[in-house]
């Protein structure tokens, strides 16, 4: 179900988009930090209900990437569109209409730890959409939290979780509002194989199930061949290479294949040769 768009700012009016078109540009960007130049020119689209996967090193510029799609940083130059809307434009009032949309799935997952969880996924509508009446949250926050395989943990507090149930709260709360993009930073970092696994198939059934576009970054080499319709390789202030996974797999410029070599190693040691 959807909501009344009363309370968004009239700059942006979220479209449906179909299945395949361009729904993100990331044109002509450059960012720095004091002396720290960490983008020069970098071009990246997204397509609408597809996952993209951007990998690259640490410190690399991933995280700031996602960031820039939510009004949290700004770029130096470039534009970064949305729906053909320049976000670099948008006042801070304005991107509160964007987070609606553009949900973040931060790395720590970021639940408050002194709210219940199901305080914690109600968190975004109640901030969204302050007239929603209480039985309409609390059946918005059930149905959230069986989408992530967490029915009826509502009283539970962030305290009484594994790690792996934290990020899906996260998750529950990032999609509360029905968000059509969603933002992973680095959604298995730190978890057990049997729950990055779990993680992968909750992104790819926010797909399938709802449509929904998703930008992960990512170092796990796994997690992104398992999720990624394409994969964009962020290295030397840009992107180098964006491809299928059977591009990127077979890819012959030298940073990707670094890359993918390193890993490789790491997964299976001995297995770079
Ligand atoms: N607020 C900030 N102030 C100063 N430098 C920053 C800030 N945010 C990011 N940086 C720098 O920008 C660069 C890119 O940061 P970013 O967090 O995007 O990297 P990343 O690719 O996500 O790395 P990681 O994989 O380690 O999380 C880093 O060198 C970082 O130190």
């Amino acid at each position: 179900m959807r909501l009344a768009r009363s309370q968004e700012p009239a700059a942006f009016d979220f479209r449906k988009p179909t299945p395949g078109e361009q729904l993100i540009h990331f044109e002509h960007l450059t960012k720095s930090f004091g002396p720290k130049r960490v983008y020069d020119d970098l071009e990246l689209d997204v397509r609408a209900g597809e996952t993209l996967v951007v990998m690259g090193g640490s410190g690399t510029g991933k995280s700031v990437l996602l960031k820039c799609l939510i009004g949290l940083m700004r770029p130096d130059t470039g534009r970064v569109l949305f729906q053909g809307h320049d976000l670099t434009r948008f006042t801070e009032e304005q991107f509160i209409g964007v987070r609606r949309h553009v949900a973040m799935v931060f790395q720590g997952a970021a639940l408050f730890d002194s709210l219940t969880v199901g305080e914690n996924v109600a968190y975004p509508l109640r901030e969204h959409f302050p007239d929603m009446p209480e039985d309409e949250v609390r059946q918005r926050v059930a149905e959230k939290l069986t989408l992530v395989n967490l029915p009826g943990t509502e009283k539970l507090m962030p305290s009484d979780l594994s790690g792996g149930m934290k990020k899906r709260v996260g998750l529950a709360r990032a999609i509360a509002t029905d968000a059509e993009v969603i933002l992973w930073d680095e959604p298995t970092t730190g978890l057990d194989p049997v729950t990055t696994q779990s993680i992968n198939e909750l992104i790819n059934s926010m797909k399938t199930k709802l449509g929904v576009t998703s930008i992960v970054v990512t170092h796990d080499m796994v997690s992104a061949f398992a999720v990624g319709d394409r994969l964009a390789m962020l290295a030397n202030r840009r992107i180098v290479q964006v491809g299928t996974r059977e591009e990127v797999r077979r890819s012959t410029v030298p940073e990707v294949r670094a890359f993918l070599d390193a890993r490789r190693a790491e997964l299976v040691p001995g297995g770079a040769s």
